[in-house]
């Protein structure tokens, strides 16, 4: 007898329905210690600006009125699209295997932003020699496998007390842009941009790959967790499992770049409230990631033109986190350094 898990009668996605309407909320006893503790650091109020509401943010999310962030981790889920045989990238397939190599020693941007900011670094290999079909012609799951790999980001995410989300995929801004025209309408091209490095050519043979798959795939207007399976990837799913299971272990969590909002995308038309635990770190350069984070609702902390992925923003942006939780909890009060009050 297969699992009720892997039962193909679309129980899956119901329980996962169901884990969004039991998230837990913010905790407002948290914010409000640590309101009350703002009003008396040595600063005129409001001072901080955003670093004010990223402590507020922590102390909401991780349910703790002294917020800390001591175990901050980058995941990164990884895998393959058969979607690049249309060639929709400027890099081949086989940069996912040389760069999960290249993570494993150490090599890439993000592994020396964790070491620059003492971050730990996970790297999860979604089946990255076995491709998902092309979007084009084929959904890229059946409901039992898109639910287990949202099950399987749910499981990865241990441990941490600020989870910075990131992916590797060769393809997958087009992945990224067909699940936002199916969330989104338009036109395909409003979505698509030059992820790593398509020329003019390229990026008209994207929208145009991104149009046939969201129209084969009877979109937009599709329910999200069918966007998600029919024109989605496993690193997608994934990730909308590692938020949840964030929300559900009381975990901040910082988004990375364009692909990472897709499965933020997914949540928020499930339900809005379900990203309140989640900060944009940054907003990439990929063309219309700020159009995605405006429709979520989201303003990025950091704007610095890259487009990488690898979580290499959502680590940068960890260490605004943490000088806001520094300042917070070293700074004197009035009372302590006898400054006068305005
Ligand atoms: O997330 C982003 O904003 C982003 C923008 C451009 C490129 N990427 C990364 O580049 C790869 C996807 O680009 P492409 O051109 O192959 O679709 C994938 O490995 C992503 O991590 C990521
Ligand atoms: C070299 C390379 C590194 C990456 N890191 C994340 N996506 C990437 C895509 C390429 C091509």
């Amino acid at each position: 007898m297969p699992s009720p898990s892997h039962s193909p009668t679309g129980l899956p996605f119901d329980d996962i329905r169901d884990l969004l309407t039991r998230m837990p909320g913010p905790d407002e006893a948290a914010i409000a210690a640590v309101r009350a503790r703002d009003a008396e650091l040595t600063k005129p109020a409001g001072a901080l600006g955003r670093l004010e509401t990223i402590v507020e943010w922590v102390a909401a999310w991780s349910a703790n009125p002294k917020p800390r962030v001591d175990r901050p981790l980058v995941a990164i889920f990884a895998t393959s699209h058969g979607v690049t045989k249309q060639g929709v990238s400027a890099f081949p397939d086989a940069v996912n295997r040389q760069m999960l190599d290249n993570f494993a020693a150490g090599g890439a941007a993000v592994n020396q932003l964790c070491v620059a900011n003492d971050i730990g670094l996970k790297v999860f290999d979604l089946a990255i020699d076995v491709p998902t079909p092309d979007i084009s012609e084929e959904d890229a799951f059946d409901e039992a496998a898109c639910a287990a790999t949202i099950a399987f980001g749910m499981e990865a995410i241990v441990g941490a007390d600020l989870l910075c989300l990131g992916e590797m995929g060769i393809g997958n801004t087009t992945i990224a842009a067909a699940v936002h025209h199916a969330l989104y309408g338009g036109e395909a091209a409003d979505w698509v941009g030059r992820g790593t490095g398509v020329d003019d050519a390229g990026l008209a043979r994207k929208a145009e790959v991104v149009a046939r798959a969201v129209a084969r795939a009877g979109g937009p207007g599709l329910d999200p967790l069918e966007v998600l399976r029919r024109v989605g990837g496993r690193e997608i799913a994934a990730t909308v499992g590692a938020i949840i299971a964030a929300r559900l272990q009381r975990i901040p969590v910082l988004l990375d770049g364009y692909v990472v909002t897709a499965a933020a995308a997914i949540l928020h038309a499930l339900d809005p409230a379900s990203l309140d635990h989640c900060i944009a770190a940054h907003r990439s350069a990929e063309a219309a990631h700020g159009r995605v984070l405006e429709k979520i609702g989201k303003r990025p902390l950091l704007d610095l033109g890259m487009r990488l992925g690898e979580g290499s923003g959502a680590a940068l942006a960890c260490g605004i986190v943490r000088n806001a939780l520094a300042v917070h909890q070293g700074m004197a009060t009035f009372e302590q350094a006898a400054v006068s009050r305005g």
